[in-house]
């Protein structure tokens, strides 16, 4: 019997769920214990190495979400916000922790978590790389050290195939700035510009999401002033930043009591 934490993959099929599947199987200090796809997937029922294209793992993809949840110890999860929700419920239900990597989630759904995350720890981030989160901690330090002379704006570019904007990363990036600034984000972001939109509002967080071709992610943040302009980067070149991340996020919240936690916590960067 081992005393490896089991980790079931929700949409094991996706991008990030093929990472996943990858990592999780090559780490010998965790256990791929369930392969999660929806109901009606090609991939049920076949061996989940075989599906991704490789060697056999000895492990059929499921439809069966709540067995394989209520089997693991803990569940990774980058699928879709209505699916992470149903998944929450199920994690809760089972008391297995939740690691959710899902961006898009609107203030309903976010709340939807933070109900589930009084019964069973969960990690939830926007992105798990370790540059990411402390690109964050940057963000915060320079916003606080800068007046409103300088005009803070978050640009990230990411593949063609995203649905959500802006991201989840330059969400949690205007959030440090905002708290930086010691503003409300919801007060003072400008999402989205077309028109005669008239001149910027000092003060405002403006947003600007790029779209197109293979891009992994890249995020901008800018604090522009007359005469000087200040730019901290950060570009995702490989998904395997935000899946090994993830891992260690599970590895962590196994045993933790029920809470909802962030990278910055699992990385001790807070
Ligand atoms: N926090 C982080 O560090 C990162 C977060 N992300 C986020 O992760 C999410 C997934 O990204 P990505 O992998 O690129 O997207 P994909 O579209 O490639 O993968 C999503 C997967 O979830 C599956 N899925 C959707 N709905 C359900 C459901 N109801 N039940 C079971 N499975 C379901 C999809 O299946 P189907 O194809 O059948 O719909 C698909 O396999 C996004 O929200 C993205 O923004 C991505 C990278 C890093
Ligand atoms: O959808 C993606 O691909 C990514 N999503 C996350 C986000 O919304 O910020 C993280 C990363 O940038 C890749």
């Amino acid at each position: 019997m081992s005393n490896r934490p089991r980790i079931a993959i929700t949409g094991v099929s996706g991008r990030m769920g093929q990472m996943l599947v990858k990592n999780v199987s090559d780490n010998d200090a965790v256990e791929l214990s369930g392969a999660i796809e929806r109901t009606d997937h090609e991939w049920v029922g076949q061996d989940v190495g075989v599906a991704m294209g490789g060697q056999p793992l000895n492990l059929a993809v499921t439809d069966d979400a709540a067995q394989a949840i209520a089997a693991a110890d803990v569940v990774i999860d980058f699928t879709a916000p209505t699916a992470t929700l149903a998944f929450a419920e199920l994690a809760a239900r089972h008391g297995t922790a939740h690691v959710i990597g899902t961006t898009g989630m609107n203030d309903e759904q976010l709340a939807s978590i933070a109900n589930s995350a009084r019964k069973t720890a969960i990690v939830r981030a926007g992105n798990m790389s370790l540059g990411v989160n402390l690109l964050v901690g940057l963000t915060r330090r320079v916003a606080a050290a800068l007046d409103e002379d300088f005009d803070i704006e978050v640009v990230e570019a990411h593949h063609r195939y995203k649905v959500d904007a802006p991201s989840g990363t330059a969400l949690m990036l205007g959030e440090a700035a905002a708290e930086g600034r010691g503003v409300k984000l919801r007060d003072v972001a400008d999402r989205g510009r077309d028109g005669i939109t008239g001149a910027r509002k000092r003060g405002d967080i403006g947003f600007t999401a790029i779209r197109g071709g293979d891009v992994v992610g890249e995020h901008d943040v800018i604090f522009a002033a007359d005469g000087e302009r200040i730019v901290i980067r950060h570009l995702a070149t490989d998904r395997g930043i935000f899946s090994r991340g993830a891992v260690k996020a599970a590895i962590w919240a196994v045993g933790k009591p029920a809470g909802e936690y962030s990278m910055a916590n699992v990385l001790g960067l807070e």
